[in-house]
């Protein structure tokens, strides 16, 4: 270990962020992932802690008034946010600890963390962003449409980043993650 580092992944919904992370972890369990906060309602199976921390609104403010996210930021209606505390405390441990968030909330990470390496994940086009979108299923079609809305924004972002991946094959993709973090180390 070279000491603690943050690390970002970021990019539009359902380009393959989670699927990346949840991979690297299965290479890297000494990684540590945080868990974010979200006023988002739990989909089927997902776990309180596990996946996120599922907070009401008033609870969310009342941490914002606090400062006690590292970063936070509205994504289609929702609230979502970084524990501050958690991740200080990791990094300080001298862990690589990584966050898997969007693109606001990555853009401010550069304020708070400005050696964080943070990565912005490609879709091989639109259109398999969408086919992505759909076949997961857990989105309406109404919510797949605002999230691809909201991709095309995010998309126009890209070059403010310290590495563009495109997630095409997951394995080359993960290949030029990890092979990035071990350049930083
Ligand atoms: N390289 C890939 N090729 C084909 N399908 C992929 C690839 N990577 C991920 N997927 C699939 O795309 C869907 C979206 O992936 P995932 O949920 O990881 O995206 P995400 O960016 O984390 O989304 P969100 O930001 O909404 O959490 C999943 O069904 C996943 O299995
Ligand atoms: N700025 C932040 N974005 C986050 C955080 N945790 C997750 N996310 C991102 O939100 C969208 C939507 O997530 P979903 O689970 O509803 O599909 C996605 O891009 C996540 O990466 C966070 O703490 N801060």
């Amino acid at each position: 270990m070279k000491g603690g580092q943050l690390i970002v992944i970021t990019g539009p919904s359902g380009v393959g962020k989670g699927t990346l992370v949840r991979a690297l972890l299965v290479r890297h369990p000494e990684f540590y992932l945080s868990v974010s906060a979200t006023t988002r309602a739990p989909r089927q199976g997902e776990v309180e802690g596990k996946d996120y921390y599922f907070l009401g609104r008033e609870e969310f403010d009342r941490a914002i008034a606090a400062d006690e996210w590292l970063e936070w930021a509205e994504y289609a209606g929702n609230y979502y946010g970084t524990p501050r505390l958690k991740v200080e405390e990791k990094v300080a441990q001298d862990k690589l600890v990584l966050l898997e968030i969007e693109v606001v909330g990555a853009q401010k990470i550069k304020e708070t963390f400005p050696l964080a390496l943070r990565f912005f994940i490609l879709p091989p086009s639109m259109e398999e962003l969408e086919r992505r979108l759909r076949d997961r299923g857990t989105d309406s079609p109404e919510a797949i449409q605002r999230r691809l809305q909201r991709a095309t924004e995010e998309m126009a972002l890209r070059d403010e980043f310290d590495l563009q991946i495109v997630n095409d094959d997951l394995d080359l993709a993960l290949d030029a993650i990890e092979r990035a973090i071990e350049k930083r180390r």
